[in-house]
């Protein structure tokens, strides 16, 4: 440390990170958010607002909130949503919340969020998102991985699958792309992009004044 006026918490102060994980349905990205979330209380999910009908074990507020369409109308009209987009039939958006205010904090948020919405974060905050791209191994695997999860019909894993080479399409939009063959290792490297991200320079505007004293 460089003297008892900068604290090395000080130098250590950063904004917060939107880290973005998308995938083809599937692919795995709610396997891995989850293992993130567990493995580091420092970031926090970004629980969406959907009008999807929950699946069993789906707990409204956790892993996202189900509204009406009416209610989903009245948050558009009252631009309540950082970005939203239609997928799969439904209507899915991130919500404000207190997101703007946490990152200026330095609060991380996790994102489970389709390419559209991605493109509409990065359009409106360049400085702090980080887009990550899941792929699945193969497409048969991917299959097995939607018939294995048994939460969806037959008609709407045809629907995923119809959609997943399109969704795959966009991955060169994103900062980085991992396959999710092992479930442990696409997590160690989405770990280490996220860990290396919050260490970037641009980032860590807490450490000029710190840099500037260790240099006087
Ligand atoms: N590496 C893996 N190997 C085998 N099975 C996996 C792996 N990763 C995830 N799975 C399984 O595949 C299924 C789909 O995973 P998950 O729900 O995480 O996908 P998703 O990308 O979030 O899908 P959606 O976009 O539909 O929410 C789950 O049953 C999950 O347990
Ligand atoms: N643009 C957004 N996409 C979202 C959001 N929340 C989830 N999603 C994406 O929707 C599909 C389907 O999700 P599922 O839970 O029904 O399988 C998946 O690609 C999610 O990433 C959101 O707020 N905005």
């Amino acid at each position: 440390m460089a003297d008892s006026t900068e604290t090395q918490d000080d130098a250590l102060a950063r904004r917060g990170l939107m880290f973005i994980l998308s995938s083809p349905s599937g692919a795995g990205k709610t396997t891995i958010s989850r293992m993130l979330l567990d493995a580091d209380p420092a970031i926090k999910l970004s629980v969406s607002v959907t009008t999807r009908p929950p699946r069993p074990g789906e707990k409204d507020g956790v892993h996202y909130y189900f509204v009406d369409d009416a209610e989903f109308d009245r948050m558009v009209e009252e631009d309540d949503f950082y970005e939203w987009a239609h997928v799969f039939g439904h209507r899915y958006g991130t919500p404000k919340g207190r997101i703007r205010n946490a990152l200026k904090e330095g609060q991380d948020f996790l994102f489970d969020i389709d390419w559209q919405g991605t493109q509409q974060l990065y359009q409106k905050d360049q400085q702090d998102v980080v887009r990550v791209f899941i792929l699945p191994p193969s497409i048969a695997e991917l299959e097995n991985r939607l018939r294995g999860r048994g939460t969806d019909s037959d008609e709407v894993i045809a629907a995923r699958m119809e959609r997943a080479r399109s969704e795959i399409s966009h991955w060169d939009a994103y900062d980085y792309v991992v396959i999710n063959e092992d479930a442990g290792e696409c997590f160690a490297k989405v770990r280490e992009i996220l860990d290396a991200e919050r260490m970037k320079r641009q980032r860590q505007t807490g450490l000029i004044p710190f840099v500037r004293q260790l240099m006087s």
